[in-house]
């Protein structure tokens, strides 16, 4: 069973055993552009305190560099090389693991984030934020030209997402059995400021249906996500902390990569999901209703 944290002295012991502080951003620092009550001071505590801090979300609609804007607009203290993103780490996978030829491109249904992490890795990409896929014209088979470099599809979070772009991804997938099929993440949703929304896991859905595989999904729970904070990174797994609002993703990543958890319930996961008859079998070690909890460390 989690532990519910409530009294200092369970803060307090908190710090006393971990040294790197991973946190998810959604639901967890922020709800859209609405900053979670006390997530700045207890992020200053915890830099005050010489804990390192390491922010790993799975939101692929901003690169590293747009993530440190967002950060910086709300006044939370962060750095580039702090910032994981599973736009980022889509792109190291495709470069490092995949090794996609420097001739072949990726087709990318997503946002900047997705473009602007391909470009940092030199990687060649169409579709994304190209006007020419924003249409609602029906999508016409036989006026479309594929490319022929096309060597991947990447799929992530695309609020404007369409007919035609699924209808060109799906054309790569089953043009060229040697195109990866790739999913940034595969959250079912997304925490927004004024509720939920339908997340990436939701974009990609109708693609993995109409092409009966699943994508290789590079965000957490996965273990690629946690590859790349190592890279740049020296951390004990046994002194790590992985906070998230999510089980299926933030907790489960934490498990697989031998950290310990801290689940709040300021996003996705409700007290229904981790109490009573169908609570779920991911369980965290720790459990706080909000990262703003941790203000008592200052009292
Ligand atoms: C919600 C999630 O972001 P995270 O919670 O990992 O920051 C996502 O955008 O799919
Ligand atoms: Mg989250």
């Amino acid at each position: 069973m989690a532990a519910r944290l409530s009294v200092k002295q369970d803060y307090e012991s908190l710090l006393d055993k971990y040294d790197t502080w991973l946190f998810d951003c959604d639901g967890v620092l922020w709800e859209g552009d609405r900053l979670i009550d006390g997530a700045i001071e207890v992020l200053q505590l915890l830099r005050e305190k010489k804990k390192s801090v390491l922010f790993v979300t799975n939101n692929a609609t901003k690169s590293r560099k747009s993530y440190k804007t967002k950060f910086d607009k709300l006044g939370v203290e962060a750095h580039v090389d702090e910032i994981f993103g599973s736009a980022f780490a889509s792109a190291v996978y495709i470069s490092s693991v995949l090794k996609l030829p420097k001739d072949k491109k990726v087709y990318v249904i997503g946002m900047s984030g997705i473009e602007e992490e391909l470009k940092e890795e030199g990687i060649s990409y169409i579709g994304g934020t190209d006007p020419a896929d924003y249409t609602l014209e029906p999508f016409s088979l036989a006026n479309f030209t594929p490319d022929p470099s096309v060597g991947a599809v990447l799929c992530g979070l695309d609020t404007a997402i369409n007919y035609t772009k699924l209808s060109k991804a799906f054309q790569y997938l089953i043009r060229n059995p040697g195109c990866a099929f790739l999913a940034t993440n595969e959250d079912s949703t997304y925490p927004a400021a004024d509720g939920l929304l339908p997340g990436a896991g939701s974009i990609s859905a109708p693609l993995r249906y109409a092409y009966a595989k699943d994508p290789i999904s590079i965000g957490k729970p996965n273990g690629t996500m946690l590859e790349c904070i190592k890279a740049k990174h020296d951390f004990d797994p046994k002194r790590t902390l992985m906070i998230g609002d999510r089980l299926n993703t933030d907790i489960q990543f934490g498990k697989n990569g031998g950290l310990d958890t801290l689940l709040v319930l300021t996003g996705i996961t409700k007290e229904e999901e981790i109490t009573g008859p169908n609570a779920s079998p991911i369980i965290p070690d720790y459990v706080t209703k909000s990262l703003g909890d941790l203000r008592i460390l200052k009292s």
